[in-house]
């Protein structure tokens, strides 16, 4: 990119090529006629793949390009967008408007812009009633491919991929622990799973740190649809049939409502986007290749519960963000401790395990730290709204706070306190239990073959 260009005064951003060969998949993007922005993910060890494959791989493949382009998108957020293999059939292009729209909702919010109507992906007949084909597309399944019977686990480093982890050990089977770029913090918990292990490599394009450094726009993308895309290239390329995300119930529910429309921080983790792009996978690439999420019945509660048992991953794991970061220094220690993720874990664990174990794993006793009461309000909702953070909904953490202000271990702790001395009061009682959020709901679309896992939550 030459370095004159200023991304925000751009009119058209342009989805240039994909490739692959020898392992690399190459996504090639540029703004007007400037620069190529060239974004690379390595498949290490990648066979060869089978003339039966091809096609399978290439929808994949391009799905990738189309959807890690939203990285560098967002840079400029032009009102054009051009996809130079020509436009998107109904249901790519409803995929890509909606993932768009919503995964980059809390970046429109944070800086101030209006995205509605601005992102329209070029399809095929436009003028064609869009939101007539958003309720369901009637498009026919592709073939099965006959991949092997596999599940693809991706980790990333905290307690929801292996809580995803045990519960598919539990059934036997062949499973695979993968995950994407260099954390050697996710490495290691991949390790520990015991299972056999796959580390795909993403290369953002160098360009984008300079769109960021002349004052591009920035702010939080969709991630998880990102690793989501590179899973499905992985799954036809190595061969399973599965692909089982940990993403939980919770994660559906917005962060905030601002004029009218929902922001949700995990709006790729959450239920629709599953949805989305299960049927897509379904009808593009192969009828028999599953995307979903394991965990999608259970709310955080539900999920701390379960990883309140599972020991041996307590000294790898952390939920802690500031870890994953490309670029700039990572924290000196496993939890940073100011964050919300930090918060909310502690939180969430806290009614499942022996305190000094909890206390053990974050070396100290964040609820007894005063200065850290605008975190813990935030989190229950108190005079704030939830933090845009991977964070169960406020209610579960009014009812985790609740059940530690019934405890005499936790009582006196300065932010449980301060809960039964100034926010109690306000709350009622009866949607305080912590029961209900400990109960699965029916809502998932977990593959059958998988389906036995759930009993480990039993
Ligand atoms: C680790 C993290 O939280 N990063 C966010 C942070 O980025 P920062 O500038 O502080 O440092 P880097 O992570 O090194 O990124 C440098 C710049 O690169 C761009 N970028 C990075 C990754 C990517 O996939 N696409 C990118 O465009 C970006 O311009 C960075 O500035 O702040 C950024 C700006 O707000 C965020 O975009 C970074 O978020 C990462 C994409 C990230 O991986 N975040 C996950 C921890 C995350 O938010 N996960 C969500 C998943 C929700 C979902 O729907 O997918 C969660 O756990 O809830
Ligand atoms: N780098 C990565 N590579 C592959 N998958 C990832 C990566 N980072 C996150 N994921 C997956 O995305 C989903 C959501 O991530 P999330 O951070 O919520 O989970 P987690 O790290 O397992 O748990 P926690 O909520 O404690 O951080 C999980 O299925 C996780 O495995």
């Amino acid at each position: 990119m030459s370095t004159n260009i200023n991304p925000r005064l751009t009119q058209v951003f342009r989805f240039v090529r994909c490739s692959y060969a020898d392992g690399v998949a190459e996504l090639v993007y540029a703004f007007d006629h400037g620069e190529e922005l060239i974004e690379r993910v390595r498949f290490p060890h990648a066979p060869a793949l089978p003339s039966s494959h091809q096609a399978a791989f290439d929808q994949a493949l391009k799905l990738l390009h189309l959807i890690a382009g939203v990285s560098y998108y967002k840079a400029g957020v032009p009102p054009r967008i051009d996809v130079a293999d020509g436009p998107l059939d109904d249901a790519t292009a409803n995929l890509l408007d909606e993932l768009y729209l919503h995964g980059l909702a809390e970046f429109a919010y944070r800086n101030g812009l209006d995205l509605r109507g601005r992102i329209n992906f070029p399809r095929l007949g436009a003028g064609s009633e869009k939101a007539s084909s958003r309720g369901g597309s009637t498009q026919p399944e592709a073939k099965a491919l006959g991949l092997p019977h596999r599940t693809l686990v991706p980790i990333g480093g905290g307690k929801d991929s292996l809580v995803a982890v045990e519960a598919i050990k539990s059934i036997g089977g062949e499973a695979t622990a993968v995950w994407v770029g260099n954390s050697p913090l996710i490495a290691a918990c991949a390790e520990r799973t015991g299972l056999p292990t796959l580390n795909i490599q993403r290369e953002l394009a160098p360009g984008l740190f300079e769109l960021n450094r002349l004052g591009a726009w920035n702010g939080h993308i969709p991630v998880t649809a990102v690793n989501s895309a590179i899973l499905a290239v992985a799954a036809i390329l190595y061969g399973f049939d599965s692909i089982a995300f940990a993403n939980e119930r919770s994660a559906s529910a917005a962060t905030l409502e601002y004029e009218g429309q929902q922001v949700n921080h995990q709006w790729s983790k959450g239920y629709a986007f599953e949805r989305l792009l299960g049927d897509w996978l379904h009808q593009h690439v192969a009828s028999d290749l599953d995307y979903f999420s394991l965990l999608r019945p259970f709310s955080e509660l539900a999920v701390t519960r379960a990883f309140a048992k599972l020991t041996p991953y307590f000294d790898v794991f952390s939920s802690c963000n500031r870890n994953f970061k490309i670029l700039g220094p990572k924290p000196a220690d496993r939890w940073c401790g100011q964050c919300p993720k930090c918060h909310f874990v502690f939180l969430a664990l806290a009614p499942f395990l022996p305190k000094p174990r909890l206390l053990s794993i974050f070396g100290r006793n964040l609820l007894d730290d005063e200065n850290l009461a605008p975190g813990f309000d935030a989190l229950l909702e108190y005079q704030d709204h939830k933090p845009f953070e991977c964070v169960g909904e406020g209610a579960e953490a009014r009812a985790a706070m609740y059940a530690l202000s019934q405890r005499s271990e936790w009582q006196e702790d300065a932010l449980v306190a301060r809960f039964i001395r100034e926010i109690l009061s306000q709350l009622d009682v009866k949607e305080l239990a912590l029961e209900p959020w400990l109960q699965p709901s029916t809502e998932q679309r977990i593959a059958k073959r998988v389906l036995p896992a759930l009993a480990f939550f039993a």
